[in-house]
């Protein structure tokens, strides 16, 4: 791309980086400071009607992000406004190269979700980044719970992305409502995204990475340049009623840690260490019997194919509009094989805890051989342990450390069924559902979520390291094999 002689003179295009010099937009600024941003930052180029070249970028350059518009006026040539123009255009080229740009948003708001501040992000920061890019935005706050089923539930399909300012518990409504859909085929298939105003927002730690998944700006990055990627969906059979699932299902510790402590939302995330803490202390056996199907038990095999999967992106190619959506919906189909190739785990357990993406929340990498790939699902049943190995857990679980420890079994199974046998918690997604039996399945290829790397963000996790003997070895779990 040619850059223009005039005013432009000092803008390059190098190497995905738009280059400048501030002076070159904006002759007030004594500063000369010599700008770069990524291609992927920007968000609009364009002229305005006073005649000022305009470009809406996210500066993270200086840590923060920050929604700039670098502007400069036109010289009152001709010449000069096509030259100008010609390198706007060029620049939206590059910078939404094999994007759609100016994208339909159907955007849900959940007021109360983490620390209620919702509804202030959304004006202060999302709103404006949305406006810089030029998106057409349809906007909704809930006002009680499970509104986001009812909306998306009658949602009209003409969107790019449904954008979820909520925690995961507005995700798992919003797939739930397009569940109950009556083009649910379709409706499932429209990108998801999500911005993090929640506790956990496990949705955007796993696709932006641990250290910008609470970043506000950057999940609207993701809005806007994002492309769906594959996500699992599990469904939930539980009596007579089918529910879905994107995240986990916990029963014992994990789901009291969660359930137990929904009034200290205020805290954030804090509240699951302080809910952890608590429940080694009391250190109750979750009364379940737990069966499933074996895909995988070998923690060393697991390594290698997670190492493979975690590089590699995994987007969509096709067009989700060619989809056929007249196919019936995977979980309306009876269950076949009731009783053959079904292992049932015979030791005390403490929590299980089941999951379709590594992390669930900032301090706690539960799944890290977990990746948008495989048609299974991931599961940790931590037996009966004492109180310092399961407090030795906590250290490292950021970057799923946990994993090496030989108590905590870890599983990728293709079906799970669990049966309570007294009383406890069971969390779906974070969200509390009655304590009785369940069977889950596995399904591949309808979900998306908008990602702008395809992969989880699992670079914290060691997948080189080597076992060392004792306590926390892990690879020796050989006793769930087939
Ligand atoms: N206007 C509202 N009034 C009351 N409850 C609401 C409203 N909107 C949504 N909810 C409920 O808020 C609950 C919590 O939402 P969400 O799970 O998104 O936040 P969180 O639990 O803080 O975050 P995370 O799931 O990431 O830990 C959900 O059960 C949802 O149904």
């Amino acid at each position: 791309m040619s850059t223009s002689e005039t005013q432009f003179s000092s803008v390059l295009l190098d190497g995905g980086v738009l280059q400048y010099s501030t002076s070159a937009f904006d002759s007030t600024n004594r500063g000369h400071r010599l700008a770069k941003i990524p291609l992927l930052n920007i968000l609009w180029a364009g002229i305005d009607d006073k005649k000022n070249v305009i470009v809406s970028l996210l500066d993270a350059t200086k840590g923060k992000w920050v929604l700039r518009d670098v502007q400069g006026p036109l010289q009152p040539k001709d010449d000069t406004f096509a030259a100008a123009e010609e390198w706007t255009k060029s620049l939206m080229n590059v910078a939404y190269a094999g994007l759609k740009r100016c994208k339909r948003l159907r955007v849900l708001i959940n007021p109360v979700g983490g620390k209620g501040k919702a509804e202030a992000i959304y004006a202060r920061e999302v709103k404006p980044i949305f406006d810089a890019a030029h998106c057409e935005l349809d906007v909704t706050v809930t006002d009680h719970h499970g509104h986001m089923v009812e909306l998306a539930e009658k949602m009209s399909l003409d969107y790019d992305a449904i954008v979820v300012l909520s925690g995961d518990g507005g995700i798992h409504e919003v797939i739930n409502g397009l569940a109950k859909h009556p083009q649910a085929n379709k409706a499932l298939r429209i990108p998801i995204a999500q911005i993090p105003t929640g506790s956990a927002n496990a949705v955007c730690i796993n696709t932006l990475g641990p250290k910008d998944g609470f970043n506000v700006a950057k999940a609207c990055l993701n809005v806007i340049k994002g492309r769906p990627m594959k996500q699992n969906v599990y469904s939930i059979i539980q009596g007579d009623k089918t529910y879905l699932s994107f995240l986990t299902q916990a029963a014992g510790l994990m789901a009291d840690l969660d359930l137990g402590t929904e009034k200290l939302r205020w805290m954030g995330d804090g509240r699951f260490i302080l809910g952890y803490l608590k429940g080694v202390v009391t250190k109750n056996i979750c009364p379940i019997e737990v069966e499933y199907k074996l895909v995988e038990g070998n923690k060393q095999k697991m390594i290698s194919v997670g190492k493979e999967n975690a590089a590699k992106a995994h987007f969509y190619e096709e067009d989700a509009s060619a989809q056929d959506h007249d196919t019936a919906l995977p979980w309306s189909e009876p269950i076949k094989d009731k009783s053959e190739g079904w292992t049932k785990f015979d030791k005390p357990i403490i929590y299980l805890y089941a999951g379709g993406m590594p992390y669930v929340s900032r301090d706690l990498m539960q799944f890290p051989m977990s990746t948008p790939a495989e048609e299974c699902i991931d599961v940790v049943i931590q037996a009966e342990a004492s109180r310092g190995l399961m407090l030795k857990a906590t250290m490292g679980a950021e970057k799923g450390e946990q994993y090496w420890i030989e108590s905590q079994v870890y599983l990728k199974v293709s079906a799970l069924r669990v049966k309570p046998t007294g009383r406890g918690n069971l969390a779906v997604d974070g969200e509390h559902y009655p304590f009785e039996a369940f069977e889950l399945r596995v399904h591949s290829g309808i979900l998306r979520f908008l990602s702008l790397e395809g992969r989880y963000v699992t670079d914290a996790f060691a997948f080189d390291r080597v076992p060392t003997s004792g306590t926390s070895s892990g690879a020796k779990q050989t006793h769930t094999q087939p």
